[in-house]
């Protein structure tokens, strides 16, 4: 993240604060070890794994992620990230960055409530006109004095916007009651029927019973992650979501920070191959499904909970997705979980396998309960190829019933 690298963009900086940001909130992470160069995880089993990712920050690095953890509001780890800032000051720092990080600080203490602290800080970078305006400074100053408010000792509120149990779900805490976790099964499915399953072994678990959320182990060869990562990899740019006016947000790094690109099915046989055994599993059409979205986490990398459909009035609106299907393309060195945080359901990525679950009743209607979320990568890539398959030309695969409110099963 060094400033010397002329290639990297601000946007790009940006993103990769954005990233380290959103991993200290969802793990708990320690800034020191961070800035370092260690990531510091627990593995499901509990034992501790330190990653060092060999790549010390520097002073610059340190301002401009306590920067952006300013502009997120969470001032204690803010304040952390400036205090490495200043640990690590060189000569190829320059003044006007040192009179930035001083003036940051002092806005940080003034935030958790120490305006004491924050005037020492303030007297450190008298000289050099700095980002936040003065006069903010000034009055903020005068609010805490007149209110003697003290609110230090609170931990950050993460602006990273995910609901209360997430950060336990990417964590791998076990949420689930042991009522539902008991009357999940594991099962090798009937492909005798379809005879483009008949020689595969298709092994399926069950993540969740209703609505049916399955993994599908070994789904994948190789060659076949291989070539849709190949196929996907020179092509892939930063990814964006829909705002509510359904223009892509390009400035809000919020809700998604990955890069991806499409792949369709038509590229490679392979590629194609995959879809059709899709299609055999799920009993749906192929032929009218989206190209994958291949997508890439790097650490820090996440996707903030969504629904994948739009709820509509409409039961039989066309454009809903009514499957997502994931396939798995890598392992993920730590974090990185799919997580379903209305029903305490974790999904670790690990290679050639799948996952996918109905985003509808079968009423068409959304099944509220599918809001997911993609946690930050710790360490390493997460590689993953979603299809969104549409209601459009599933008419005859899976008919409606617009007053049934059950979810959809594919596999018993
Ligand atoms: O990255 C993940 O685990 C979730 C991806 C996802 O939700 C999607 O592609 O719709
Ligand atoms: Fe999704």
């Amino acid at each position: 993240m060094s400033n010397s690298h002329k290639i990297i963009t601000n946007k790009e900086l940006k993103d990769a604060a954005f990233g380290v940001i959103s991993l200290v909130s969802t793990y708990d992470l320690d800034i020191k070890s961070l800035a370092n160069g260690f990531i510091r995880s627990k593995t499901s089993s509990g034992a501790e794994v330190i990653s060092n990712e060999n790549q010390a920050l520097n002073a610059f690095d340190c301002y401009l992620i306590g920067k952006q953890t300013v502009d997120n509001k969470e001032y204690l780890n803010a304040k952390q990230w400036l205090t490495e800032a200043v640990d690590r000051l060189d000569d190829v720092t320059s003044d006007e960055i040192i009179a930035d990080i001083f003036n940051y600080l002092s806005f940080c203490e003034l935030k958790i409530g120490k305006p004491s602290e924050a005037q020492k800080y303030g007297r450190l970078s008298p000289a050099i006109k700095p980002d936040i305006e003065t006069n903010e400074l000034i009055s903020e100053i005068k609010v805490f004095n007149d209110t003697n408010s003290t609110s230090s000792g609170v931990r950050d509120k993460p602006i990273y916007r995910l609901s209360k149990n997430v950060y336990e779900l990417c964590r791998g805490e076990t949420l689930m009651n042991d009522s539902i976790v008991s009357k999940l099964k594991c099962f090798h499915l009937n492909t005798t029927k379809t005879p483009f399953l008949r020689l595969t072994r298709i092994q399926v678990e069950e993540m969740y019973k209703s609505p049916q959320i399955v993994v599908i182990h070994e789904f994948l060869s190789e060659s076949e992650t291989q070539t849709m990562i190949s196929l996907s990899e020179p092509s892939i740019d930063r990814l964006y979501v829909s705002g509510k006016d359904g223009k892509l947000d390009v400035n809000g790094v919020n809700s998604r920070l990955a890069k991806g690109g499409w792949l369709y099915h038509k590229q490679h046989k392979r590629v194609d191959t995959i879809s059709r055994r899709i299609g055999a599993i799920t009993g749906l059409n192929m032929e009218v499904a989206e190209p994958y979205n291949v997508i890439k986490y790097s650490v820090g990398g996440f996707y903030d909970y969504h629904f994948d459909t739009p709820n509509s009035s409409n039961p039989f609106n066309h454009s809903a997705r009514i499957v997502t299907w994931i396939n798995y393309l890598s392992d993920v060195g730590a974090g990185g979980a799919t997580v379903f945080t209305r029903l305490n359901v974790t999904v670790r990525p690990t290679k050639y396998s799948a996952l996918f679950w109905h985003n509808l009743h079968k009423s068409g209607q959304l099944d509220r309960q599918t809001l997911h979320s993609g946690c930050p990568v710790l360490v390493g890539h997460k590689w993953i190829a979603t299809k969104w398959i549409r209601f459009e030309g599933q008419e005859f695969h899976k008919p409606c019933d617009p007053y049934d409110q059950q979810s959809r099963h594919f596999i018993q």
